[in-house]
């Protein structure tokens, strides 16, 4: 178990580049499997998760080059299904949740996809329902072994239909749409999720070759057709980065400038922050945050009612981004409530928060109030353990802040999603040390 050893209290500076986006690369990785020919993809964050995932598209045949960091050749021409029955595609598919999305592709273009449950954050109930039952409006027939916790998808040739899905999920909706690309007829989802991620992944399959409209919307069309091309595809930075380094900022007191963010891809996340009082300023592609020497006021709504932070299917404010919200408002003038409505299991980490000073109140399993302390009390530091991916940052955010060195165990569940985070936050003046 790797353990990152903080000293905290110290303001950063400088400038700080978000990686490529991790639940972007995910999708992307997986529809590689929809073509013989050659896909090009640049700015692939090198994070664990992603890095299992080319390490599972090795494994299944596919040829792949290092071309330069970030930037990979795949060749899926030569593809070993036998390797979908092998006892190590049982034990690695499970490593991380987006592996469920190499289902899609298989079934279309192979007629079978299978997947051992799929890893990912301990966050919740975190049900395959949506994915499985599109595959089987689709014409597959679906099987589920119990004992092995194995799924199952086959179909000699899927036939587009209608369909509405039953909650807009992100990896189900890229999974549904990487099956219907190759589908007979007309597919159409409605209740799809539209998130950046799915821009992405729908811009890269039409570049392919695929007929797709209503991209950026909640209403899909998938005309379909016989085969898929090559192409060349960029990766968006991560927005769950750049908002984590928004919060970093303000909650250490530090400037800082996030460069080239693709701003007009950030949503709600700007605002989500604003509304904790913090300034978030537009500088050409860069988010620039000022020192916030006087801290933040958290700001109420018209009617004087405190402010609540939710989370929403796309547009709406991502959940990944509310752990380090509820972290960053411990520090703000006045009070907020943070709901997270997605995850059962995703607030519990205010409890190393309480252990260090700040003051919340977990109301229930989904909603917590912060009061916030306007820097009249700092957090103190203490031993904690990284339950999450979004927690571990949290959670190190407010060791950055705190008085005293803290530690912080299980950091693999950080490095799934950061890239060499460590050394990029030495390099605008923290004091961390990975030992
Ligand atoms: C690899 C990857 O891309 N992971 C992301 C993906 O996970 P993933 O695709 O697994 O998450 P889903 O979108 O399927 O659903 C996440 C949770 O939200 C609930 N739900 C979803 C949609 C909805 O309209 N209402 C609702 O309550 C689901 O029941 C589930 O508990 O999307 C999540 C939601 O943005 C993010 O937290 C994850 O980081
Ligand atoms: C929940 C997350 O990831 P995953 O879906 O890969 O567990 C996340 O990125 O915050």
């Amino acid at each position: 178990m790797g353990t990152f050893r903080i000293e905290g209290g110290h303001q950063l500076k400088g400038e700080i580049t978000p990686q490529g986006a991790k639940n972007e690369a995910l999708q992307i990785l997986c529809a590689v499997l929809l073509t013989a020919e050659k896909i090009t993809i640049h700015n692939i964050p090198d994070i664990v998760d992603v890095n299992k995932l080319i390490a599972l598209l090795e494994d299944l045949g596919v040829k792949i080059q290092k071309k330069g960091k970030g930037s990979y050749t795949f060749k899926a021409d030569d593809v070993n299904l036998d390797y979908l029955q092998s006892d190590q595609f049982k034990h690695d598919g499970r490593g991380l949740r987006g592996s469920i999305m190499l289902v899609g592709p298989l079934l279309a273009r192979f007629g079978k996809g299978y997947i051992p449950k799929p890893g990912g954050d301990k966050i919740g109930r975190r049900r395959l329902d949506t994915h499985f039952e599109g595959f089987i409006k689709l014409g597959a027939k679906f099987r589920y072994n119990r004992e092995e916790y194995f799924y199952g998808v086959e179909a000699e040739k899927l036939k587009g239909t209608y369909m509405l899905l039953d909650e807009a999920s992100v990896t189900g909706t890229a999974n549904i749409l990487m099956a219907a690309v190759l589908a007979e007829g007309t597919t159409t989802i409605y209740n799809a999720a539209c998130e950046p991620y799915l821009q992405q992944l729908s811009k890269m399959l039409v570049r392919m070759g695929a007929k797709i409209t209503g991209i950026g919307s909640n209403l899909l069309k998938i005309e379909g057709v016989e085969s898929l091309g090559g192409t060349e595809h960029t990766m968006l930075p991560d927005m769950i980065e750049i908002g984590s380094w928004i919060g970093l900022a303000a909650m250490t007191k530090s400037e800082l400038t996030i460069k080239n963010v693709s701003w007009d891809d950030l949503g709600q996340i700007p605002n989500a922050f604003q509304k904790l009082g913090i300034t978030v300023e537009r500088h050409g592609d860069d988010v620039y945050i000022p020192k916030h020497e006087k801290g933040y006021q958290v700001q109420n709504y018209i009617d004087g009612s405190i402010l609540t932070i939710a989370d929403a299917p796309w547009p709406g404010l991502t959940p990944d981004l509310l752990s380090i919200l509820l972290v960053v408002a411990i520090q703000a003038k006045g009070e907020v409530v943070i709901h997270q409505k997605m995850f059962e299991s995703r607030l519990f980490f205010v409890d190393k928060l309480l252990d260090m000073g700040a003051k919340i109140i977990l109301c229930d399993p989904h909603r917590a109030t912060v009061i916030g302390h306007n820097f009249q009390s700092t957090l103190k530091a203490t031993t904690m353990t990284s339950p999450d991916i979004r927690a571990g940052v949290s959670l190190l955010i407010a060791a950055l802040s705190a008085k005293g060195t803290s530690t912080i165990h299980n950091i693999e569940q950080i490095d799934r999603g950061y890239e060499n985070i460590d050394e990029r936050l030495r390099a605008i003046g923290a004091k961390i040390d990975r030992i």
